[in-house]
């Protein structure tokens, strides 16, 4: 049986003529937990806004849970993707519960499980307070309750505790552990190779539109403790270019 839930293939992004991702290749497996690591502009929203199916990559292929992606995500595959933004897209006038309802509602799926979600993500007190009296930390958990509404096998993380405190960013990787642990499957972007490598089974390490290294986190942290990073390259061609990025 196939394992690979997400297979990405030479994914290519050009806004108006800047080449935002230059060959994306990466693959997830059903299961697990892959963290897209790097610096700001590296690539790692603009990737997960086209497997979210919000951009449409210039060039290259994607393929989720088998089926290859044209336009949009088909239908059936939508619900199968729970995302959870880097900016809030929250409606901050209404509460919590009505904010879940009006997602189920648009995405046809199931209310049952809101109650439930809310309690399990500690909002069960706030649920009929207004979001815009929420902190950044409630809403975070408010996206990822609204992400798991209609039972998704497939987790799109794009900085899910970046701007946190530790604590509130704490309670979220807990909750990512846990998706782990009923099957889900996790793709996460950071900038905290301490957060990759507390949440990741794999990290792909993301710099200038191209993936130049995918790794345990272990091997990563292996490398920084010795003071050198020891990376396996996915594409050689540009290794003096990667070593002055490094540097820089
Ligand atoms: N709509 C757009 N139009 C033009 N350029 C864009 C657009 N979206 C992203 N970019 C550019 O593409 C590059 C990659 O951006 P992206 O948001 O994917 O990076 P990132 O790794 O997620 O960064 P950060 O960690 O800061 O969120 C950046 O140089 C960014 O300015």
């Amino acid at each position: 049986m196939n394992k690979k839930i997400i297979e990405i293939k030479n994914l290519t992004k050009i806004f108006s003529g800047f080449k935002a991702l230059n060959g994306i290749n990466l693959e997830v497996e059903k299961g697990e937990i892959v963290g897209l690591l790097g610096p700001n502009g590296a690539g790692k929203t603009t990737t997960l806004k086209i497997l979210m199916g919000l951009l449409k990559p210039t060039e290259g292929s994607i393929k989720i849970m088998g089926e290859k992606i044209k336009k949009q995500l088909p239908t059936w595959l939508k619900n199968k993707i729970g995302v959870v933004f880097e900016e809030s897209n929250l409606y901050l006038r209404l509460n919590a519960i009505d904010n879940l309802k009006l997602f189920a509602g648009i995405n046809n799926v199931n209310q049952s499980k809101i109650k439930e979600l809310l309690a399990e993500y500690h909002l069960e007190a706030a649920a009929k307070r207004e979001i815009r009296t929420f902190s950044k930390g409630m809403k975070k958990r408010l996206m990822i309750c609204r992400s798991l509404i209609a039972e998704p096998e497939i987790l799109i993380l794009d900085e899910a505790t970046g701007g946190l405190d530790p604590i509130s960013a704490e309670i979220i990787q807990q909750k990512v552990l846990a998706l782990k642990k009923q099957g889900k499957t996790v793709i996460l972007s950071t900038h905290y190779l301490e957060e990759a490598a507390h949440l990741c089974d794999r990290v792909a390490f993301i710099n200038q539109g191209q993936v130049i290294a995918v790794d345990k986190p272990a091997a990563f942290k292996k490398g920084l403790k010795a003071k050198f990073l020891e990376l396996n390259l996915t594409n050689e061609n540009n290794l003096e270019k990667i070593i002055d990025d490094l540097n820089n």
